[in-house]
């Protein structure tokens, strides 16, 4: 899905970054089609060595641009909505944005009532084509919703839902990499205190993290079919499982992805 069209990642920090070496890594951007901006321009010279443009101005990257990725925190996004405000050219710019508990009407509010706007919610996966991508929008032309879809499935896998539900979104799966990585590492380090080295056990948490969600992703099985197969009566995994449980596992986590819900919705409106 080689495109010839220029893109603008409008800040570079985590996930435009890694959405900018996904899109790369898959072959539809070339770098020099690729233009990053950041305050601090100078923290991204090595990808300016790679071929991307570098520069500090969003007008002017704005201008430039076919897609426009908005990338920066809740907080920042008023001040660069006014900086780009007058070369965000209504027809011609289709604006994607990744950012947090902002709505499409939000951005409307402030660039023009006729401007497309899609919100994306990767994750950092995305670096490595491995993202979990949902998208909404409340105007955009579904030749658009499709062109954004596809561009996303080339970085992982994506889906289309409804904009109410995307600071769900954002915690089961933006927040839900660094969720199922602290359960990695707490594996590790159960492995460590068992007799493995750090790096040792590190490694077989992951591999085996990995196989459990292949099994539920390439088998379409449900958790707890998974489960029972592994937990032999009177057993050590139904032993290990119950005292998780015991220990609130499940709890923990439930609660978890509903409070970064909760937070989610309400990074935007407590600026
Ligand atoms: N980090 C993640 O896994 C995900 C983050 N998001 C959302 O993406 C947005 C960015 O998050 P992160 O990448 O984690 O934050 P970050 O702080 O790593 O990146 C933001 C970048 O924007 C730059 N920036 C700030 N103001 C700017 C301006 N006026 N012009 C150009 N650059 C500017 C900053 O220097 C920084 O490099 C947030 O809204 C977040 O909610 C969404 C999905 C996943
Ligand atoms: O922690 C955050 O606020 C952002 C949004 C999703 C992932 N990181």
């Amino acid at each position: 899905m080689k495109t010839q069209q220029h893109i603008a990642i409008l800040g570079s920090g985590n996930i435009g970054l890694a959405l900018a070496k996904g899109l790369v890594k898959a072959g539809i951007f070339t770098p020099q089609q690729i233009t990053l901006t950041r305050r601090n321009t100078a923290a991204l010279s090595a990808l300016a060595d790679e071929g991307y443009h570098v520069t500090a101005n969003n007008a002017e990257a704005v201008a430039q641009a076919d897609i426009v990725v908005l990338a920066i925190l809740p907080q920042q996004l008023n001040k660069l909505l006014d900086e780009i405000k007058p070369a965000a050219n209504q027809t011609k710019h289709l604006l994607i944005s990744v950012v947090s508990g902002v709505s499409c009407q939000d951005i409307r509010t402030q660039l023009g009532q006729d401007v497309q706007v899609i919100r994306a919610m990767p994750n950092t996966a995305i670096a490595i084509g491995h993202s979990m991508t949902c998208i909404a929008t409340d105007n955009a032309s579904a030749a658009n919703v499709s062109l954004v879809l596809s561009l996303f499935d080339t970085v992982g896998v994506s889906i289309q839902i409804n904009e109410e539900l995307m600071t769900s979104a954002t915690a089961l799966c933006a927040c839900g990499i660094a969720f199922f990585l602290r359960s990695i590492r707490a594996a590790s380090q159960g492995g460590t205190e068992i007799g493995f080295h750090a790096h040792d056990a590190l490694k077989m948490a992951a591999q085996t993290a990995k196989g459990a969600a292949d099994l539920l992703l390439q088998l379409a099985s449900h958790p707890e079919q998974e489960i029972d197969k592994v937990t032999s009566p009177k057993g050590c995994t139904i032993a290990g499982l119950n005292e998780m449980e015991h220990n609130g596992f499940s709890s923990a986590m439930i609660k978890g992805i509903k409070t970064s819900a909760e937070k989610a919705g309400a990074l935007y409106k407590s600026e």
